[in-house]
């Protein structure tokens, strides 16, 4: 688990033209999903494209601890034997979920319901971040949380013996929170109702569907409104877990800015609530094209071709679109940073309580490597510095941020000196092929 071991800096010197194809591993949100409603169904599911990052194996050993029967049979295939809705078993010691904000928000959604105790915690960057935003919602139910203050790991949380559904309004855009109130509104009788006035990104609904929940989603005027009925019997699936565009966003990015690149990223989701990286990147002038539009596992998918941009322009991202992109505002600052003139991105709040305070993380970093930065509370604002331009020669802190970590490290592949982060071992919870898969595209990574 991140955070355990010894820090691994890293450092990334000016890059060759990247070239050729970058298959990026599986979705990280829709493999937590996967292992969690295999687990809640009644049977074998079986999963291919599981992403085996540190995250996922976190959750897989979560639900051996509440009772499914978890096994890999090869590289991503895995099966998840479930115990049904309601049939969790108390876990016998305190369940660690590492680095993994999805994974800890998820689970205790989906044991809140049930009558047992289950203790949580996680690395020194999980037990800063914020629980209330799900033990509000799962008291609802008659669950009961004890943290410690501010809603911290490690956290009890007694489940619910006589669960009752629940209408919820999420007071924040945050597919987590939709996410552990939906999981939990499957072990209580009658209807659970998630009203979301900013859509984001919808695998729980998708999946929860193909398991066979009955679940409705009606597009209104106060959001979407998602109508859950509670205890079915879900149905083990086959579910093909597609490549993450999270993840796909760091060669992207990478092509745009080194100097002569053209490379592919095949089966890209353009899954509304996820591509928002990529519409923006469009707006700044980004030569992307999106080829052999299809669907695979359920998401439409399409293969990026990709070219170095060299006239990247600066634009002010629409705070609607937040949601759809929030965890690819670290790499855009670096696109932003190689583009000419000003990025503006608002209503970007979220970011401070990720895996580390993502605005700060990259303001600091930026600022060393030569950039002008600007920030408030829900704010960040990148003065471009042209393709090329950024000076680097600096080393950021990654704070157990892999998503950090990446966007330095890419960052270092475009600058005039190289950029060094202080640890990279963070990127096993997302990308764990990251090194490899940029070093055969033509990137220079040294360790140190
Ligand atoms: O539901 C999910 O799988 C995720 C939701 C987002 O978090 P929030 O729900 O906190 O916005 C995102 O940042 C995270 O990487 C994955
Ligand atoms: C925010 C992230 O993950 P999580 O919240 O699951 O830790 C992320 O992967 O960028």
């Amino acid at each position: 688990m991140s955070g355990h071991g010894d820090a691994q800096p890293m450092t990334a010197r000016k890059s060759a033209p990247l070239k050729g194809v970058a298959q990026v591993p599986g979705d990280k949100s829709i493999s937590h999903r996967a292992l969690i409603l295999g687990a809640m169904a009644v049977g074998e599911t079986r999963i291919t494209g599981l992403l085996e990052g540190q995250d996922v194996l976190d959750t897989a050993k979560a639900m051996r601890a509440f009772g499914a029967e978890v096994t890999q049979h090869a590289p991503g295939e895995w099966s998840v034997h479930g115990v049904g809705v309601g049939g969790f078993r108390e876990p016998d010691n305190v369940i660690d979920c590492g680095n993994s904000g999805t994974g800890v928000r998820l689970i205790m959604g989906c044991m809140a319901t049930t009558a047992m105790t289950a203790t949580f915690t996680g690395d020194a960057s999980l037990r800063k971040r914020p629980m209330g935003r799900v033990t509000d919602p799962l008291s609802l139910f008659g669950a009961r949380a004890y943290g410690r203050a501010g809603g911290r790991l490690p956290m009890t949380i007694v489940g619910a013996a006589d669960p009752v559904p629940v209408r919820y309004v999420v007071p924040v855009p945050s597919a987590q929170v939709k996410s552990a109130v939906l999981l939990a509104g499957l072990n209580a009788p009658g209807q659970t109702v998630v009203i979301e006035r900013e859509a984001t990104r919808d695998h729980s609904e998708r999946m929860l569907a193909g398991f066979g929940a009955t679940l409705s989603v009606e597009r209104t005027s106060e959001g979407n409104v998602i109508t859950l009925t509670g205890q079915p019997e879900l149905r083990p699936q086959a579910v093909a877990v597609p490549r993450d565009p999270s993840s796909a966003a760091f060669p992207v990015c990478a092509a745009l800015i080194v100097e002569g690149s053209d490379i592919l990223v095949p089966g890209v989701s353009q899954n509304p609530t996820r591509n928002g990286l990529f519409t923006t990147l469009v707006e700044m002038g980004a030569d992307i094209v999106f080829e052999n539009p299809r669907e695979e596992g359920g998401e439409p998918v399409a293969d990026l071709r990709v070219r170095f941009s060299g006239s990247l322009k600066g634009i002010e991202v629409p705070p609607e679109r937040a949601p759809s992109m929030i965890d690819e505002y670290p790499i855009l600052s670096v696109v932003a940073a190689n583009a000419t003139g000003t990025t503006v991105m608002r209503g970007v709040k979220e970011l401070r309580v990720k895996e580390s305070d993502r605005i700060d993380a990259m303001a600091r970093g930026l600022e060393a490597c030569g950039v002008r930065i600007e920030e408030d509370e829900d704010t960040l604002i990148v003065h471009g510095m042209g393709a090329g331009g950024v000076p680097g020669g600096a080393t950021a802190a990654t704070h157990l941020d892999h998503r950090i970590a990446m966007s330095f490290l890419i960052c270092g592949m475009a600058a005039k000196a190289p950029v060094s982060v202080d640890d990279a071992s963070p990127i096993v919870t997302s990308f764990p092929i990251f090194e490899g898969l940029m070093t055969r595209l033509g990137a220079t990574l040294e360790h140190g």
